[in-house]
């Protein structure tokens, strides 16, 4: 197979690394050192959200690697709005709030909607809310998570939209596989981050994983990311772990066959490890 780019381009002209650091349960205490070891090992994506509680801490690890020299155009910075920050004038003040979190860095790279729970009124004023914050330079880039199809329909032919989400964050492993949904995000040009691509960690045991990851001398945590993005996902595996980071993002140099991607392939099964809203009303 080609090889997979480092980065890729977004819709809205962004250029967004392929791989990235999920920081979800990451100790407010380890989260900047975390973050900035990741950098200096390579990542150049750090996915965080107001419910994490640990937005200042990956402002902090980011600006420190930046402090050294480094460039604030070669890391992308997530962050996404909570559902009681909906509505329009709650997410005009959250995403004010969010932004002061980290604001060495001086926008948000990418903005996520964090789920389509509070149903279409509040999904389309939050949205409304996000494109003003891209015309006010606040922020680069505005995407979805935990949308299912109607949620992206209901978006994409709302009159009032002006920046096309570029991303649907959404639950995706071998065990959960979602193609009809992943298709359906491809189909119009929405990019898949895949969250949870380790099981939430419960997955790199798995067998059929550590089958495959002994034949070809790697972990059965690179597997699984691998996987995700042979799949054309971007993977955001997350660790609290300094020692697992290097690791986690050595997946360029070795890939899948298609017959391995058939063997870890699960297309029947249903194994969510978070919550599941992509069916919300
Ligand atoms: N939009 C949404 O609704 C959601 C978004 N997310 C995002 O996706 C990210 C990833 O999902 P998450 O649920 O955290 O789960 P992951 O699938 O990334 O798994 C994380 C777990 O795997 C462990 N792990 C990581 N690397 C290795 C390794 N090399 N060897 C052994 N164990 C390893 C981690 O342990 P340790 O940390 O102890 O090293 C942790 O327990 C989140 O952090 C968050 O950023 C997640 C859920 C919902
Ligand atoms: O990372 C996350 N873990 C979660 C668990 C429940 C709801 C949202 C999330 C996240 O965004």
């Amino acid at each position: 197979m080609s090889p997979i780019p480092k980065l890729i381009q977004l819709s809205s002209g962004h250029a967004f690394p392929t791989v990235g650091l999920g920081t979800w349960e990451v100790p407010n205490s380890a989260t900047a050192k975390v973050v900035y070891e990741a950098l200096k090992t390579g990542y150049r994506l750090i996915d965080c959200a107001s419910l994490y509680g640990n937005e200042a801490e990956c402002g902090e690890g980011i600006s420190k690697w930046l402090d050294e020299g480094n460039s604030r155009e070669d890391v992308k910075y997530t962050t996404k709005l909570w559902n009681s920050e909906n509505g329009y004038g709650n997410a005009k003040r959250a995403i004010k709030r969010c932004l002061e979190k980290v604001k060495q860095l001086g926008y948000i790279d990418l903005l996520l909607i964090h789920s389509p729970l509070e149903g279409p009124k509040m999904r389309l004023e939050t949205y409304k809310a996000m494109q003003e914050a891209v015309d006010e330079g606040l922020v680069k880039s505005i995407g979805v998570s935990n949308y299912g199809i109607k949620h992206i329909d209901e978006l994409l032919a709302w009159d009032g939209l002006k920046y096309k989400p570029v991303v649907n964050q959404i639950e995706i492993s071998p065990w959960l596989m979602r193609q009809e949904l992943a298709d359906a995000c491809n189909e119009r040009g929405i990019e898949v981050e895949a969250y949870a691509p380790l099981g939430h960690g419960g997955k790199i045991n798995d067998p059929t994983v550590t089958k495959i990851a002994a034949r070809k001398n790697v972990s059965g945590a690179q597997v699984l990311i691998r996987w995700s993005m042979q799949k054309k996902h971007i993977p955001l595996p997350k660790t609290k772990t300094v020692s697992r980071l290097a690791g986690n993002l050595d997946v360029y140099s070795f890939s899948l066959t298609e017959e391995e991607i058939r063997e870890l392939d699960h297309p029947k099964a249903y194994e969510p490890t978070d919550w599941e809203c992509t069916d919300a009303p």
